[in-house]
């Protein structure tokens, strides 16, 4: 089954050399995808292009090595020409992460194919309406946030006023039940948020210093794995 089909954003870290305090980036891949990590994205705004196909090379080892390259997707963030070099180099990276301002959509899914993931954060302005009208046809998830202002990225949630517009657990619970693919939620995001973002109905949640800057990543990681697994089995048997 291609990846795309059994993708799973529900734990989803995003990871650049900027963000871990001098330590190996696939170190903390392999400590994230042991802990339960669902999803992997490779960003950097300082890495060359050459780089940048490195650290995707190691991460697809590190996922390799945690045994998990056919569950856990392995995504870019901004760079589609990395991906194609990547995937040249034989690389298995499962697809790109943009944003509003980056390669257009259509673009990467005419170069990537069905079979690869194409992810895309959604508007910070007149969010509701934007998540109910979008053309999501060419789309595998909606990148949603931020929960609160973060300086891992100080623009995020930029509306056309200049001011950062943050969302409250009940937009998300709005934008999810809105949204007709499956969110995933970022940007300030720490472990005591967890419980709240599970109970929304998003698919997911996303970050990067909560792991990456941790003093023990791998511990940090097992925690916020636990903690939404936890509320998702409570949840299953409440149902049952
Ligand atoms: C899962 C996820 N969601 C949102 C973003 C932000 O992407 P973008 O708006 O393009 O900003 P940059 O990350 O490129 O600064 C993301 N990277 N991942
Ligand atoms: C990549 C990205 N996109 C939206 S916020 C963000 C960074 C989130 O970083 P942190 O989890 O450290 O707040
Ligand atoms: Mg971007």
């Amino acid at each position: 089954m291609s990846i795309v089909k059994k993708l799973d954003i529900s734990k989803y870290l995003v990871i650049g050399p900027e963000n871990t305090k001098g330590r190996p980036v696939a170190t903390i891949i392999k400590d994230a995808v042991n802990a339960g990590f669902t999803c992997i994205q490779i960003r950097s705004k300082v890495a060359s292009a050459k780089e940048l196909i490195q650290l995707t090379r190691q991460a697809a080892e590190a996922i390799e090595e945690a045994g998990k390259s056919k569950e856990v997707a392995l995504l870019v963030n901004d760079r589609l020409d990395i991906v194609l070099a990547a995937r040249k180099e034989g690389i298995k990276v499962d697809g790109i992460h943009v944003g509003q301002t980056d390669i257009p959509v259509d673009v990467c899914r005419e170069y990537l194919g069905e079979e690869l993931i194409v992810g895309l954060s959604a508007r910070a302005d007149e969010l509701f309406e934007y998540i109910k009208t979008a053309d999501v046809s060419q789309l595998d998830y909606f990148g949603v946030g931020p929960l609160r202002e973060t300086q891992t990225k100080p623009d995020c949630g930029l509306g056309k006023d200049g001011r950062v517009i943050t969302r409250s657990f009940d937009d998300i619970a709005k934008i999810s039940e809105l949204s007709s693919i499956p969110v995933v939620v970022g940007g300030g995001v720490k472990l005591a948020d967890i419980p709240s973002l599970a109970q929304t109905g998003a698919d997911g949640f996303f970050v990067v210093s909560a792991v990456t800057e941790a003093d023990n990543p791998k511990l940090e990681a097992t925690k916020l794995v636990n903690a939404w697994n936890d509320y998702k089995s409570r949840e299953k048997c409440s149902v049952n």
